[in-house]
């Protein structure tokens, strides 16, 4: 088999807390480029998976860079635009006749975007859709749900009481466990009341609000009006790549963006793990032209900079799934009219 395209979706890297609750010590002004911002941490993290692209991607890829063989798109997010600039830096240090400054070995290589408003590919969950909001909130009534609201019950009231949020819920517990996680990460000491027990138990609420709010319920229509819209436009990149025949075809899509990302498309494909994706974590599609001169499409998930990216079969499929298969297999959770299907 032959390696014909790529595409890539990760998570930028390591990031300073969105937020603070109110009652936090930690405010805006203890961490040096305020909320939300990539930390060298993530830098390194990015410029390493780039590293690691190069290498995996060594024969396939030019060793310079080729406008034509790679196109790079990120949420209009600093983090995220940052992440893909890092992760460039990491996969194509200019050598050669590329390098434009003796003194500095990086390139600059385009990282495309739109305004976050406008953004209807990349950012998750996709807004503007009531179909969506009625069933989040018909997953609240679930019986999976309320098990879990009551089970968590005084712990939330707990949580309420400590943060001063007046409004902590299921919803919104990933963001204390988000806020105490980056802090932790950063040397910064948590209040007393953060124990490993309560961190433990904002970790599984956090990571059940990332299964509930894709999936866990009517999966496959919330996929339809959210990951599968991300997929469809995948798939159509890779059908296009199968059928071309032509030499100069590009042969990397790089989609730089967030964890809801990768969750809302690994839901859609049904092989998300329930846990909240890791920094610079990469999902990856490789399309191959195998000896019978078929297609077929491997997927790879790197979630762990100590291991090799691991596969993930689509399911009711092989590991190199027949490009046949894998668009059938799929084709229930691909919107044939987003709008229309989001109206209520
Ligand atoms: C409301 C804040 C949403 N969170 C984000 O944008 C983060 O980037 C999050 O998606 C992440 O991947 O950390």
């Amino acid at each position: 088999r032959e390696l014909k395209f790529v595409t890539l979706v990760y998570r930028h890297g390591d990031r300073s807390p969105i937020k603070a609750y109110p009652t936090d010590p930690y405010q805006e002004s203890a961490w040096p480029q305020g909320f939300g911002q990539l930390t060298q941490v993530g830098m390194k993290q990015h410029f390493e998976l780039g590293q690691t692209l190069k290498r995996r991607y060594k024969g396939f890829l030019n060793e310079t860079y080729d406008r034509h063989q790679i196109v790079v798109r990120s949420t209009d997010c600093d983090r995220t635009l940052m992440s893909a600039e890092a992760n460039l830096a990491g996969m194509y240090p200019p050598n050669g006749s590329q390098v434009f400054n003796p003194d500095l070995k990086w390139q600059p290589i385009p990282v495309h975007t739109v305004p976050l408003d406008e953004d209807r590919l990349l950012t998750f969950p996709l807004p503007n859709c009531p179909r969506f909001d009625v069933l989040l909130n018909e997953t609240t009534k679930t019986e999976t749900f309320l098990n879990m609201t009551n089970r968590y019950k005084d712990f939330i009231e707990m949580l309420r009481n400590k943060t001063g949020l007046k409004d902590a819920s299921v919803e919104s517990v990933w963001s204390v466990h988000d806020t105490l996680y980056c802090e932790k990460l950063h040397n910064k000491r948590p209040p007393h009341w953060v124990t490993s027990d309560v961190m433990e138990k904002l970790r599984k609420l956090k990571d059940f609000s990332f299964q509930v709010m894709f999936g866990v319920y009517k999966r496959e229509e919330k996929s339809r009006l959210q990951g599968g819209v991300l997929l469809a436009q995948i798939l159509k990149n890779i059908t296009e790549s199968a059928v071309s025949g032509s030499k100069k075809q590009m042969k990397m899509m790089m989609y730089s963006a967030h964890d809801t990302t990768v969750v809302a498309l690994q839901t859609a494909l049904n092989v998300f793990s329930g846990r909240q994706p890791t920094y610079a974590s990469c999902h990856i599609f490789e399309l191959y032209k195998e000896d019978d001169g078929f297609f077929s499409v491997a997927m790879f998930f790197r979630n762990d900079s100590t291991k090799e990216p691991y596969p993930l079969t689509l399911p009711n499929c092989t590991q190199y799934c027949p490009l046949q298969d894998f668009l059938r297999l799929t084709n229930p959770v691909i919107p044939e009219n987003w709008e229309a299907e989001c109206r209520v």
